[in-house]
């Protein structure tokens, strides 16, 4: 399991959001009657324009994080506006306290999978049964012993409303998006973290005016910024490696200056080795392949070209600086030893293989790869973009001519 640590830096722009959000609530009596009217129903507008972007997108859980921000709004504008000493408000609070991390808690573990197939019926289905099972967990704990409906019960600190049995399940939730965030470094878990951190103020803060509105858009723009960054990375980044892709190096050519350098780098004998592993192995070996080439140094942006070739970009270098780093990734690659199953031994039926696993264990097998890269400036020769990558390639060629597992330039 990789950890991405450099991904905690997406939940800037759910806290800018959300933090943006409660230092707006002050301003919001200083607005004009029309103009809070507008205001006052934002969450809905955000939540619609939520619901079309995520259908345009087929993104389910974001489309259901919509729907949950504004099903909360909804709620609290229309049935917790009076004192939670009222037993049905007091009831539908810890329904929401309960709802709104649990709610996330699943669409945080549940699988992107789409809109309209059956597991998506599946999960919106799911997702409404989680949220009335909200309602006979909160009944539950009205009828359980004192110390338990004490841990639920509401504004457990002056100013501060939200239970301490439900504050430690959105520290919980909370923990688990933080989890999720480096781990699959993914926009959707960040925008969801964006929507738990939405909910928690709307509850926790209660007592103050306009909290729900503010933290009801804070929510629906997280979701909005989600969708969008998902969008965004579908355009531009490559689906196995993660690695920037072609469009984004094609826009990349045109900002170039004056001074730059293009590598172009390519796994050697890569026809056999699928041949020989397997095209699955052949993918496992173009993703630890990038996982290096992104750490390239000297200022370099790896790109996937398409195939087995990758290009690096270096802004304001020569050849010469571009090389060292270049070929520590080379060395990097070639001394890395992949261990595989050899899935083409794998039998192809569950049933043999569990027999066939009880008896012989299946060969475990360590492999390598090396690479070859080329690298042009520009200069005299290249001074466009596209004549500096021929040129990179050139090179490249004259690599694989010269034994492969060198880097010319
Ligand atoms: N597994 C996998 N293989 C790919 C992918 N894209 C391209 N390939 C394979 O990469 C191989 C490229 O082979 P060639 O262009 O002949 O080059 P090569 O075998 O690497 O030989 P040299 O470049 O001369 O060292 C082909 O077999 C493609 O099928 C991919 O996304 N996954």
């Amino acid at each position: 399991m990789r950890v991405h640590w450099a991904a905690l830096i997406r939940l800037l722009a759910p806290t800018v959001i959300v933090g943006g959000g409660l230092l707006a609530r002050g301003y919001l009596d200083q607005l004009g009657d029309e103009t809070r009217i507008i205001v006052a129903n934002l969450p809905y507008f955000v939540a619609m324009a939520c619901l079309v972007i995520a259908y345009q997108f087929q993104r389910l859980r974001l489309l259901l994080a919509a729907v949950g921000t504004a099903s909360l709004f909804w709620l609290i504008q229309n049935y917790l506006q009076v004192s939670l000493g009222e037993p049905d408000a007091a009831r539908l609070f810890l329904v929401a306290s309960l709802g709104v991390p649990l709610l996330c808690a699943y669409l945080l573990l549940a699988p992107e999978r789409g809109l309209f197939n059956t597991y998506g019926l599946l999960t919106a289905v799911f997702f409404l049964g989680l949220a009335g099972l909200c309602f006979v967990i909160a009944d539950g704990i009205n009828g359980a012993d004192a110390a338990t409906r004490g841990l639920f019960s509401a504004k457990p600190l002056e100013g501060y409303i939200l239970s301490s049995g439900a504050s430690l399940l959105f520290a919980a939730v909370g923990f688990l998006a933080l989890v999720l965030v480096i781990v699959r470094d993914s926009e959707t878990e960040v925008a969801l973290a964006g929507v738990l951190a939405a909910g928690f103020f709307s509850l926790a803060l209660l007592h103050l005016d306009d909290i729900s509105v503010v933290m009801g858009i804070a929510g629906g723009l997280s979701v909005v910024w989600g969708l969008l960054r998902s969008s965004h990375s579908m355009a531009y980044r490559d689906d196995l490696t993660g690695l920037l892709g072609r469009r984004a190096l094609n826009e990349r050519l045109n900002t170039l200056g004056r001074r730059y350098s293009i590598a172009m780098l390519d796994v050697d004998h890569f026809k056999k080795f699928n041949d020989t592993h397997g095209h699955d192995v052949g993918d496992d070996v173009l993703k630890l392949v990038a996982s290096r080439v992104k750490q390239v140094g000297n200022g370099g942006t790896a790109y996937r070209y398409g195939g087995e070739e990758f290009c690096v970009v270096f802004p304001r270098r020569s050849t010469e600086d571009c090389a060292a780093a270049m070929d520590q990734v080379r060395e990097s690659i070639a001394n890395y030893k992949m261990s595989i199953r050899d899935r083409k031994r794998r039998p192809a039926r569950a049933k043999e293989g569990s027999r066939r696993r009880g008896a012989t264990k299946l060969k475990s097998d360590q492999v390598s790869v090396t690479v070859s890269a080329g690298i042009a400036a520009r200069g005299d020769n290249h001074p466009d973009p596209e004549s500096v990558l021929s040129a990179a390639d050139t090179k490249l060629y004259k690599a694989k001519k010269k034994g492969r597992n060198c880097v010319v330039y």
